[in-house]
């Protein structure tokens, strides 16, 4: 058992961080691998919650893509990926909207909420927040890419003293268009360029961006990621996701991490801790 000084010390070595990180927006993306089981939710609300108390503005960006696959495959409704991205029919379109929006993003709210910080879901089609363009209508359909981002919705959240919770759906100025179905990785880093955040990190299902031996990289530069690409050691999932860091860093976000999601309080220790964990990626 830790003594009383030890926990003492513990908070201590967190000061610097709090210092470095308070009043800077840190942008979460929790991805659907990372939302497996309701004790992790939970541990992830805390986090949160802890890293919003002590200063810092964190801004979450959901997925869900493993809970829309399985509402579509009970729905009957076949769904493919092509290099990691959903493609994405008027049918499935509808399922996405009532996943993400629907049910994901109010579960994040009410969690948050339950552990005592105000939290506003919102996608990206509230208040003019994100305009979608289609990535390729002919083999993707309402798969999207983010043409406009207004942050005046989330800026007025942040100064309202809440979390905002962003579920990755772009709206359309088209008169009755479904909208569009946007990868949360991408999402994330657009709104954190957007937002000039100072981090962005990506929870997901693995201890970060592995190579052919299956051992976790714990620092890359972008070239060297790059690489890993060009060789198939990234691939599936990955793929938006070290695309999205590589996005964020060149818009001037200083670091971008992918870690582990389902490693109790992976988001305290990355953020608190000199030690960090899963894979830095930096200029
Ligand atoms: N080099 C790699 N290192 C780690 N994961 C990889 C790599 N290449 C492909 N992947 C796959 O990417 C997946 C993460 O992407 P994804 O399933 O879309 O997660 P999320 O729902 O968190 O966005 C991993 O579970 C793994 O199967
Ligand atoms: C275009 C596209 O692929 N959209 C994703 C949106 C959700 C998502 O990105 O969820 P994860 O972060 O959990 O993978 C999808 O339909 O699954």
């Amino acid at each position: 058992m830790k003594s009383k000084i030890d926990v003492v010390k513990t908070l201590l070595d967190a000061l610097p961080f709090i210092k470095k990180f308070s009043n800077e927006k840190i942008v979460v993306k929790y991805g659907g691998a990372a939302q497996t089981s309701a004790e992790l939710k939970e541990q992830f609300a805390q986090d949160i919650v802890l890293l919003h108390l002590v200063g810092m503005k964190p801004i979450i960006v959901h997925g869900g893509g493993k809970s829309i696959t399985t509402l579509l495959a009970d729905l009957g409704v076949d769904t493919t990926f092509v290099d990691g991205q959903r493609v994405t029919t008027k049918e499935v379109m509808r399922i996405v909207e009532m996943v993400l929006s629907g049910e994901i993003n109010k579960e994040i709210v009410s969690l948050l909420d339950n552990h005592g910080t105000k939290a506003i879901g919102i996608s990206g089609k509230d208040g003019g927040f994100l305009k979608g363009m289609p990535k390729d209508f002919d083999n993707f359909g309402y798969t999207g890419l983010i043409e406009d981002i207004d942050p005046e919705i989330v800026d007025n959240i942040i100064e309202d003293g809440a979390v905002p919770v962003i579920a990755p759906i772009a709206g359309s100025n088209i008169i009755g268009h479904p909208g569009f179905n946007i990868n949360a990785d991408l999402a994330a880093s657009r709104i954190a360029v957007a937002l000039n955040a100072r981090k962005v990190l990506f929870l997901t299902d693995t201890p970060g961006v592995l190579n052919k031996e299956m051992k976790l990289i714990t620092n890359l530069s972008i070239e060297q990621t790059e690489a890993l690409k060009d060789d198939g050691t990234i691939q599936g999932g990955m793929v938006p996701k070290v695309d999205a860091c590589i996005e964020a860093l060149r818009g001037g976000v200083k670091k971008a991490h992918i870690i582990d999601g389902r490693v109790e309080h992976s988001l305290l220790l990355e953020i608190l801790t000199s030690s960090g964990v899963g894979t830095c990626i930096e200029l």
